[in-house]
Order: structure tokens, then C-alpha cells, then sequence
């Protein structure tokens, strides 16, 4: 049987961390509400053990940030490897994310690391991991228990030293429930686990962040920072931020964009009203049979 030609170029790419053409990776993690404090407290410890971490959260609500944080604060040499699981082909997964060994395709004459390989003695970031191939998910959950990485048409396995971090939005207990995700891997994962709030639910957090951005943002476009008027600042934590931090840097940049004075005013803000179709959607996706039954009698009455 003739093997197959593995592809040129690489079919993975690091994770879609430009959502916002406009997002400037903030570096630093600001975490003022009480329950973020908790939280930076609980990943400075996580980050020192040597155990795979789990963060949930919702989009936008800093998965990516809080991650980086951990590699930072674990010392870890090694290089910060974000790959996002919703781009892993089936057919080529194995491949990228365990590498290859030289002649495992037509072509591929040299060996190649994967992305675990990258993230030798550093911290290998899996985003929506929910997203990741069933198959795929077994041999992850080999390679933390056995921490040997077999790469395609390898005869031996290579040891590996990575710092796994994953993160979901989704619930993955659910995705457990329904057979999409491995109840093995869950478990180990699970047991350093981070629960991320959204943004609503640490209103703490809303105007040092609104500042926060407010300040990087106008020095990079030169301009003096305005203020956020009294309006300003009961508008954004009144802002149920469905889209969380990312979507607060986007008001923020923007206000500042159509603002011409020293003070940022309500009109600036541009906060779009109501719920998102996909917050909706999500939320009607939790009710059981009896709530939604319920639901369904109350809007024919
Ligand atoms: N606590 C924070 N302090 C400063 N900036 C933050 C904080 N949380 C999030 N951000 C900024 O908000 C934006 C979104 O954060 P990030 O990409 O880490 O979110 P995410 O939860 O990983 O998103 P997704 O679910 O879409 O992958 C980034 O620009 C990030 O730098």
C-alpha cells in the first residue's frame, strides 16, 4: 500500500489569537474583583505543581491570558505553544500534534517535531479542547500518563516534558454525557481545574480593565487619556458583556477612536442592546426537558 503525501505546509496554525484585528495581547493580568484574586491565587499554585490544568470559562473572558500567566509563573524555559483544537484535521492530527518520524510519508524525508515537541520544557496551551478528535483524545491522555510521546512511524516512543494547559468553554461534563469526549481524560484534566468567571460575575474587574485598556490604547495612538465620566462608568458595569474582556477592549478602542475630548462620554461607547442569538441559544441548550416543557406552556399562553 503506497503511503500517503503529507502535506507541504503545516495544516495547524498557532492559535487564532488575533480574534480582534485590533487586540493588542495585553501582557499584564488585571484581576482586582475578589473572585479574580482568588483565582490568580489558585493558578500561582496550580502553576508551581506539576499537573495538567483545566480552565472554563467563556469566550473572551481571558482563557488564553490566565494561561500564559501559569507558564510564567511554573519558570518553565521552554517556549508558550498555543494550538487551537478546533483547526486539528482528523487525518492529519496525530501528525501535527505528536510529529512524524523520517519516511512516515511519501516525501517526508526528515522527522518532525509536532507541537508537543515545540513545547518541550515549556507549556503546550490546547484551546477548545472539547474540539479535539475522539481518537486523538485517547493518545493524549496516553502521552500524560506515560509522558512518552510515540510520533507517527516511530518504533519508540521519546520522552516528553510539557506543562499541558487546556481550555474549554463549552461543559465538558456534558460533552462526557454525550459521548463526545473521553470521561478518562476529563478526569485527569479536571483535577487542576480553573473556573474563569465571566465578566459579569466579577464587576470588580470591569473598570480597572476599562482603564487598563484606556491607557495602552491611547498611548499607542498618541493621544492624552481621557477620562471615564461618572455616565461612562455606571453604563460599563451595568453592560451585561456577553463577549466578556475581548468585547470591552473593542468598546473601549473604539470610544476612544470617536471621542475627541478629555472625556470619554456615554454616546462613545457604542454598546450594542440585548442578548446575542448564540448567548440565547446557549442558555436554552442548558434547560432540561421539564424547564423547557414549562418554557414552551408559558410563551402559548
Ligand atoms: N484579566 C485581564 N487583564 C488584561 N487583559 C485581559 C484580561 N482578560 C482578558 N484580557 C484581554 O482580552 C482579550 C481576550 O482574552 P483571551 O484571548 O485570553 O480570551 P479567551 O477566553 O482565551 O478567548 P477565546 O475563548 O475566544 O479563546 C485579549 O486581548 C486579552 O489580552
Amino acid at each position: 500500500m503506497s503511503r500517503p503525501h503529507y502535506p507541504q505546509q503545516a495544516l495547524l496554525t498557532f492559535a487564532d489569537t488575533e480574534k480582534s484585528p485590533l487586540s493588542i495581547r495585553a501582557k499584564a493580568l488585571v484581576f482586582v474583583d475578589p473572585r479574580s484574586r482568588e483565582l490568580r491565587e489558585q493558578a500561582n499554585l496550580l502553576a508551581a505543581i506539576d499537573l495538567p490544568v483545566l480552565i472554563l470559562g467563556e469566550t473572551g473572558t481571558g482563557k488564553e491570558l490566565l494561561a500564559r500567566h501559569i507558564h510564567r509563573e511554573s519558570e518553565r524555559g521552554g517556549l508558550f505553544v498555543a494550538v487551537n483544537c478546533g483547526a486539528i484535521s482528523p487525518q492529519w492530527g496525530e501528525a501535527e500534534l505528536f510529529g512524524y518520524a523520517a519516511g512516515a510519508y511519501a516525501g517526508a524525508a526528515s522527522s518532525r517535531a509536532g507541537w508537543f515537541g515545540s513545547a518541550t520544557g515549556g507549556t503546550l496551551y490546547l484551546d477548545e479542547i472539547g474540539d479535539l478528535p475522539r481518537a486523538l483524545q485517547d493518545q493524549l491522555l496516553s502521552v500524560l500518563e506515560t509522558r512518552e510521546v510515540l510520533r507517527v512511524g516511530a518504533h519508540h516512543a521519546t520522552p516528553v516534558d510539557v506543562r499541558l494547559v487546556v481550555a474549554t468553554s463549552i461543559d465538558l461534563a456534558q460533552a462526557v454525557a454525550a459521548g463526545k469526549f473521553s470521561e478518562r481524560l476529563y478526569l485527569y484534566l479536571n483535577e487542576g481545574r480553573l473556573d474563569l468567571p465571566a465578566l459579569r460575575e466579577r464587576p470588580g474587574d470591569i473598570l480597572p480593565l476599562a482603564e487598563y485598556f484606556l491607557g495602552i490604547y491611547a498611548q499607542r495612538l498618541g493621544l492624552a487619556i481621557p477620562l471615564l465620566g461618572t455616565a461612562v462608568q455606571a453604563a460599563l458595569e451595568s453592560h451585561p458583556w456577553y463577549g466578556n474582556t475581548r468585547e470591552l477592549e473593542n468598546v473601549i478602542h473604539f470610544a476612544l477612536l470617536v471621542s475627541s475630548g478629555a472625556e470619554i462620554l456615554p454616546q462613545h461607547l457604542n454598546l450594542p442592546t440585548g442578548a446575542p442569538l448564540q448567548l440565547i441559544e446557549q442558555q436554552l441548550a442548558r434547560l432540561t426537558a421539564e424547564e423547557r416543557a414549562e418554557l414552551r406552556q408559558r410563551l402559548a399562553s
